[in-house]
């Protein structure tokens, strides 16, 4: 092992950007299909593999919303969200702000309580169970209208106390962020945390969107803001969170090759960027795993790595008190690295 993933094994970490249902691994997909009785159009692992080889956001979006529906009931949810936290756990993972997508459930069927009521159980067992806490992201579907989404926003209602913040994914060019500007007030009134997906695909303009229409406190992805000198002059004089996934540019063909990607830039040019995996299971890497084949890729250094772990807790929900032992242990982990 080379001394740089040594560091990045021994790193605490938060990830930021994971969306549990992207956590659903091949072997979970054939298990919950079996014990729930449901149709799948695969029947082997190799079957499975083959079909998560993707060209775009759509191309993986069909499949991810294929992939979901063995997903039927809370047991399946928390099965699913404890075994991520078990697998980032061994990555030294402390912290995490997970999103599901609760439309993609509603939509066919399996009523709003169900998903959230598993994904809690399993979340609210982690501190114990592996030493991580967490935040809660609800995405809305932006494929989807506006009344939807406040339709699911009314099913959320008495589960706001639980939920932490709200965030926008799915297919995002034609789905401007201003769509949702309304549903995000609603959110903002309620004292949540706001996100959105930007700049993945999408233009700059879509990353303006997400700042100024819907007050974003965190920026996924944003990619596509390099484009625009501006825009990222206004996200590092802001101190704007980016939560970028390597792998996932990868694999949905943002980047051609890793050695493209714009991580190392984004540091340079003073963007608080971190670490994340978006969809692990799908995208053929944990954060750890992120961090170990970017660094190959584009060469980050130490402290670019050191850094980056320290972007995973300030860029996080978690408030100022909280980071602090976080931070912390980066210190004495890099001290003796
Ligand atoms: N990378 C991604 N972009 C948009 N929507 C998503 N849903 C799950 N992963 C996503
Ligand atoms: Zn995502």
């Amino acid at each position: 092992m080379s001394d740089l993933d040594a560091l990045i094994d021994a790193l605490p970490k938060a990830e930021l950007h994971l969306h549990l249902e992207g956590s659903l691994e091949p072997e979970q997909l054939l298990e919950f299909a079996a014990r729930n009785k449901v149709d799948i159009p695969f029947k082997t692992l190799e079957e499975v593999r083959a079909a998560y080889e993707f060209s775009n956001l759509q191309d993986f979006l069909d499949i991810y919303y294929q992939g979901m529906s063995v997903l039927q009931t809370e047991a399946d949810f928390h099965d699913l969200t404890d075994a991520y936290l078990q697998r980032v756990a061994a990555d030294n993972v402390r912290h995490v702000e997970v999103f599901f997508d609760p439309q993609g459930h509603t939509e066919r069927g399996v009523p709003f309580d169900v998903p959230i009521s598993g994904i809690l159980k399993a979340l609210d067992a982690a501190k114990a169970k592996y030493g991580i806490t967490y935040r809660l992201i609800m995405c809305f579907l932006r494929h989807l209208s506006e009344e939807e989404a406040f339709k699911t926003w009314d099913q959320a209602k008495p589960w706001l106390s639980r939920i932490h913040g709200i965030g926008l994914d799915s297919s995002e060019n034609g789905h401007p962020p201003s769509k949702f500007a309304r549903i995000y007030e609603e959110a903002r009134k309620e004292g949540l945390k706001l996100v959105a997906h930007a700049g993945e695909e999408g233009p700059p303009a879509y990353v303006y969107e997400a700042l100024d229409e819907l007050k974003v406190d965190r920026i996924d992805h944003g990619n596509r803001s390099l484009e625009d000198e501006k825009l990222v002059a206004r996200l590092a004089e802001s101190g704007m969170t980016l939560t970028v996934c390597p792998l996932s540019n990868l694999s949905l063909c943002v980047v051609d090759d890793l050695t493209q990607h714009p991580m190392k830039k984004m540091l340079e040019l003073g963007l608080r960027a971190t670490v994340n995996s978006d969809d692990p299971a799908y995208f053929g890497g944990y954060v750890s795993q992120n961090f170990r084949e970017t660094a190959k890729a584009v060469g980050l250094t130490r402290d670019d790595i050191i850094t980056l772990a320290k972007n995973s807790f300030t860029g996080s929900f978690l408030s100022a008190d909280e980071q602090a032992p976080h931070l912390e242990a980066i210190d004495r982990v890099a001290a003796s690295h």
